[in-house]
């Protein structure tokens, strides 16, 4: 597994090594080890898989809030998505950035999304499972989330229009930077 950074604080993309023969591959999905020395402590408790059974189907843009803050590693084993994090850590250097990467059955790209992160996805294919590993048990009375089409922050989604979503993610609100966020400390 090679460790990538990417541009908000403590995210990183985690690219697989596949290794191929004559059957197909063998990929190790997750090492404890090379993160731990890569200085990410993941603790994984629940591991969570979600279809999308159509093209434009959006996820998001969802976090729980503190005592229930989770890492997430987030791969797409079937088809692919592109996968959108926003950094709403008040105490990180890149409060209200975001970032966006394809991941794919094809590319073996996973994102490391850690505590303090709002995360969502769009699917780009359907048929589209997205497997994740979690550092903390769902907690529903502690979910959030913000609008995926939040002007706050701009996001560069590849479709935008027809989207399928669900009414929970339609009735998420904007982000405001002065007062919105999460404080982990
Ligand atoms: C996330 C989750 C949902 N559920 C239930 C609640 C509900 O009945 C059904 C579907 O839940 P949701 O609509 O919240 O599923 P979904 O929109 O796929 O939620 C997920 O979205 C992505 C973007 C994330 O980052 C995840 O952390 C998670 O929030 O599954 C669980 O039982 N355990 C879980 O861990």
């Amino acid at each position: 597994m090679v460790i990538h950074p990417t541009p908000l604080h403590q995210a990183v993309i985690l690219e697989m090594q596949p290794i191929l023969d004559n059957r197909g591959y063998f990929v190790r999905s997750f090492c404890k080890k090379t993160l731990d020395d890569h200085g990410i402590s993941f603790d994984n408790v629940q591991s969570n898989i979600a279809y999308n059974r159509n093209h434009g189907t959006l996820r998001g843009m969802h976090f729980q809030l503190p005592p229930y803050c989770e890492d997430k590693i987030v791969s797409c084993i079937q088809g692919s998505i592109y996968d959108v994090i926003i950094d709403i850590n008040r105490e990180s250097p890149t409060f209200g950035k975001w970032f966006g990467i394809t991941l794919s059955e094809n590319n073996h790209m996973s994102l490391y999304v850690p505590k303090g992160f709002a995360h969502g996805y769009l699917t780009l294919s359907s048929n589209t499972s997205i497997h994740y590993m979690v550092s903390n048990y769902y907690a529903p009375s502690y979910e959030s989330g913000v609008r995926w089409d939040d002007k706050t922050f701009g996001i560069n989604w590849p479709l935008e229009d027809n989207l399928i979503i669900s009414e929970k993610d339609k009735q998420w609100q904007n982000f405001n930077m002065i007062t919105d966020g999460i404080i982990l400390s």
